[in-house]
């Protein structure tokens, strides 16, 4: 193997002798601020550690890639959060939360829970969460109830003392720290803007399950039959189950799972449930392969399933989930899915992978539909709810009682929450379940933004086709008058007004599920997706592309087929399994419903066996 070449992590170029010399200087400089990329060759496919995704920019797509922006960053005198434009500190996040966002519980009509489990896979396919660790148990942001303005970690959010809910236990202070960036680290002198630093691969490419380096890779593999290491739980195949990040598993909970990405695998429910599907589908592939190519060996088994499992996942997610959301007419229009029995040969090597920063945070706004009691279900009948946030960092659930097979049922009956102006009471109010007294999700998420940077929401609305306001009465076009109303009394100024508290208040657009500033973030984001992977599934344009006939096998999957085959004890399944059950959409069996058929990866040349 030729010698890696050097990148520098921040800004992806090799790295050149004065930056060497800087890093020099910084503890762990040179392990935490370069990605070491091997040449990029023709023949490849999709590596674990993402170099090389676009061969123009190799070192992006790699863990520690810095996530792009749709529009410049906006902080405060040394990277310190955006002052509203009088210089003051911008209104309360939980004041903002409580007065623009209800708690409580209403049922989706349209999408079933599921589609909430696949969704945050994969945000945690995307960002790492390592950050939470910062706040999560420990911080001294709110000691003595009071928000803590000298540690520069610090973003306490204050609570006003008539909150509608903590006025009674006279909690002032909600517990916040900043994402970690590549300042924290030494990569990066403060005089820059603040960038966060994730080490999970921003694509869409199940580093849940492959993990997001080679090293990491190679430990997960059973170097046998093209399969990740298993074991028996029971009747149920699982990975390993000795990873140390199930710090919520309480006795006799003692699985957490070694997937290929374990901290990120184990975090949530729905992280560590949908993992596992995708996990056995790779070795249910590799199994099938291995039938049709007996000659084939480990390694091309293992990579030929990796393949068909990221392919099938990313199907899922542009044509089954996101152009749902989006709207399908618009999906199609914007160039998000397409209708053909051909390539889409949409690869750009212009683009730079990565996930933009405002997608990240914009997206947060899906916690609305997400329940905050995760339903258990058998052979049909209602058996209780778990809490959702005390789930967390809990995989060892799925072993007990039947657990896995009882969410899994649960998942496909109960109803995502409705897309509207109130948050469930378990994400609101308790979002780290009993590890904190006190959390509010959709505060932190206007909260982050401010982290990141991101500047007002006028802005966006420029570079998203709306007119920017001068006048409160400008939002109406996108915003109800009463909750105009409700921002004019709370900002001083309509260039206060956060994009993210925008995402969350806007109207959904008629023909979506989303609304028009989330619209166009998300298409951003999902043609940036497209354009910058090389290994992109319609893609057919370098060598160990799918062939037509293998891509139109993929495109006959869905989330349905997987859970048939990979999902714990799933015997009937609705067709469209991200939505509910329906008269349209009613439960068959597995037998109906389509999948690939792996007969047209049947290979009469490559056996380098019987050339050994
Ligand atoms: C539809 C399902 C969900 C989606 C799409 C979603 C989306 C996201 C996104 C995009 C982030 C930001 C990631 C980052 O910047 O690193 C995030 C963070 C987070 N989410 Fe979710 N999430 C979902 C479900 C949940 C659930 C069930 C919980 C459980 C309580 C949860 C709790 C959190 C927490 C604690 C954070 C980090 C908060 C922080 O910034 O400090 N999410 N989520």
């Amino acid at each position: 193997q030729e010698a890696p070449v050097l990148y520098d992590a921040y800004f992806g170029k090799p790295i050149s002798d004065k930056r060497n010399n800087y890093l020099a200087g910084v503890a762990n400089g040179t392990r935490l601020c370069t990605v070491p990329v091997q040449p990029c060759t023709k023949e490849e496919g999709r590596r674990v550690d993402g170099t090389c995704t676009n061969p123009k920019y190799p070192s992006r797509g790699a863990s520690m890639t810095p996530l792009p922006r749709m529009l410049q960053p906006q902080f405060g005198p040394g990277n310190t959060l955006r002052p509203a434009r009088d210089g003051s500190e911008l209104p309360s996040a939980r004041y903002l939360r409580t007065s623009l966002i209800a708690d409580g519980t209403f049922a989706n009509h349209h999408f079933s829970t599921l589609s909430t489990h696949f969704f945050v896979t994969t945000v945690a396919d995307n960002v790492d969460l390592l950050y939470i660790n910062r706040y999560a148990r420990v911080s001294d942001c709110c000691l003595g109830n009071t928000p803590n303005r000298v540690n520069p970690i610090c973003i306490p959010i204050p609570v006003p003392g008539d909150d509608p809910y903590l006025r009674i236990a006279q909690i002032r202070c909600l517990n916040l720290t900043r994402v970690i960036t590549y300042q924290d680290l030494g990569c990066l002198p403060n005089s820059l803007p603040a960038e966060r630093y994730s080490v999970v691969t921003p694509l869409l490419d199940l580093s849940t399950v492959y993990g997001n380096f080679e090293a990491r890779n190679r430990m997960i593999r059973a170097y046998q039959g093209g399969e990740l290491a298993f074991r028996m739980e029971g009747n149920r195949e699982v990975p390993e189950g000795n990873s140390v990040f199930c710090t919520n598993n309480r006795p006799p909970e003692i699985s957490c799972y070694n997937y290929g990405d374990d901290f990120q695998g184990n975090l949530l429910s729905g992280i560590f449930l949908t993992s596992m599907w995708f996990f056995r589908e790779h070795n249910r592939l590799a199994r099938q392969l291995a039938k049709i190519n007996p000659c084939w060996t480990d390694e091309k088994l293992f990579q030929t399933a990796r393949q068909i499992n990221i392919a099938q996942y990313q199907y899922i997610f542009y044509y089954e989930l996101v152009s749902e959301f989006l709207g399908r007419k618009n999906a199609l229009s914007e160039g998000i899915i397409y209708e053909t029995d051909g390539y889409v040969n949409d690869f750009d090597h212009r683009y730079e992978p990565g996930v933009f920063r405002e997608y990240i945070i914009g997206i947060r706004w899906f916690h609305n539909y997400q329940p905050g009691r995760t339903d258990l279900y058998r052979n049909g009948r209602y058996l209780g709810n778990r809490p959702t946030p005390d789930d967390e960092l809990r995989s060892g659930i799925l072993a007990i009682n039947n657990t896995e097979a009882d969410l899994t049922e649960g998942s496909l009956i109960q109803p995502a929450d409705k897309f509207d102006y109130v948050m469930a009471p378990d994400l609101a109010e308790r979002y780290f379940g009993d590890v904190q007294l006190v959390n509010d999700l959709p505060a932190t998420d206007i909260m982050r933004g401010r982290d990141a940077g991101l500047p007002p929401y006028n802005h966006y609305r420029k570079i998203c086709g709306l007119k920017p306001a001068k006048h409160w009465e400008d939002f109406y076009d996108t915003i109800d008058k009463d909750k105009v109303e409700t921002l004019r009394r709370i900002y001083d100024d309509v260039d206060d007004v956060d994009l993210m508290v925008a995402v969350y208040i806007e109207r959904l657009l008629p023909d979506a599920y989303v609304s028009p500033i989330l619209y166009c973030i998300m298409t951003h984001n999902l043609l940036l997706w497209r354009r910058s992977d090389k290994f992109f599934f319609e893609h057919g344009d370098f060598p160990a592309a799918l062939t037509i006939p293998q891509l139109n096998e993929v495109r006959k999957t869905s989330i349905a087929r997987v859970l048939c085959d990979s999902g714990d004890d799933v015997k009937h399944i609705q067709p469209a399994a991200f939505f509910r059950r329906s008269p349209w959409n009613y439960p068959v069996p597995c037998g109906k419903i389509p999948g690939i058929d792996l007969s047209k990866w049947k290979d009469d040349h490559w056996c380098p066996k019987d050339k050994e």
